[in-house]
């Protein structure tokens, strides 16, 4: 009975640990690298990871549930670990990869964390995926240029955002390496900068949504 915490705690620090490591990985793998708070997840994030699978040809769609967006304020975010725990229930599909890879990591910056698995991975062809509100923000990431240098990157269409995504600074600055849809396929094999904008899924859901409506 008295060691009854201590087990639950030695278990959950396990856990843990594991979900902050970095998930297999083979050489030649197309893996997208989809962050977000996850706050909660929703039936979009996983809609537009399936889209991607398909449109963008990967083997795999890495949720990288981010210990905390730079950009927004956290502190009612719940811990990484519950947000992780929702991911896996809705990914639902073995190609959907929820991971607290960044915690372990110890980074918060997307280009500090894609710097370091396209360093510790050459062989693999990661891509970052994004919707279309996060492009109209994208030139305030920190070092996004450099960002932008180091992986392709599927834009994909977001219902709200998709008249002026393409008319948005790093959209403008990033506009001659946008390569047709038509040839999205080839986009992991790509040399960066390249990136592609992803029409097809106009979801109007947000975790905003469900947080105002208390789902989550
Ligand atoms: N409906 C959607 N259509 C396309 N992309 C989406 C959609 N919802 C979320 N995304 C994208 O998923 C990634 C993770 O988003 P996030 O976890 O912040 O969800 P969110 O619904 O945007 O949350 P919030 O409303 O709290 O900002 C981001 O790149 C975001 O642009
Ligand atoms: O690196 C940055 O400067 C940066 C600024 C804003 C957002 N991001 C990342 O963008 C992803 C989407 O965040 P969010 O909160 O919109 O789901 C998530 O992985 C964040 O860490 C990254």
């Amino acid at each position: 009975m008295g060691t009854e915490p201590a087990t639950r705690d030695v278990r959950h620090d396990a856990r843990g640990a594991a979900d902050r490591r970095i998930p297999p990985l083979a050489p030649g793998l197309r893996v997208g690298l989809y962050g977000g708070s996850f706050n909660p997840p929703h039936a979009a994030h996983r809609a537009v990871s399936l889209l991607a699978l398909k449109r963008l040809r990967l083997d795999r769609v890495w949720w990288l549930v981010t210990p905390g967006n730079p950009l927004k304020d956290n502190h009612a975010l719940p811990p990484l670990a519950a947000r992780l725990d929702r991911a896996l229930a809705m990914a639902r599909h073995p190609a959907l990869v929820p991971t607290g890879l960044e915690a372990g990591l110890g980074t918060r910056f997307t280009y500090d964390t894609v710097a370091t698995l396209v360093r510790r991975y050459p062989q693999v062809h990661f891509v970052w995926l994004m919707g279309a509100d996060n492009l109209a923000s994208f030139h305030r990431w920190q070092r996004w240029k450099d960002l932008a240098a180091l992986l392709p990157i599927a834009v994909i269409d977001r219902a709200g955002c998709s008249l002026n995504a393409t008319a948005t600074p790093a959209a403008i600055a990033l506009g001659r390496w946008r390569i047709d849809e038509a040839d999205a396929g080839s986009l992991a094999d790509r040399p960066a900068p390249s990136w592609v904008f992803l029409h097809g899924l106009k979801s109007p859901l947000s975790s905003t949504l469900l947080r105002q409506r208390g789902v989550s």
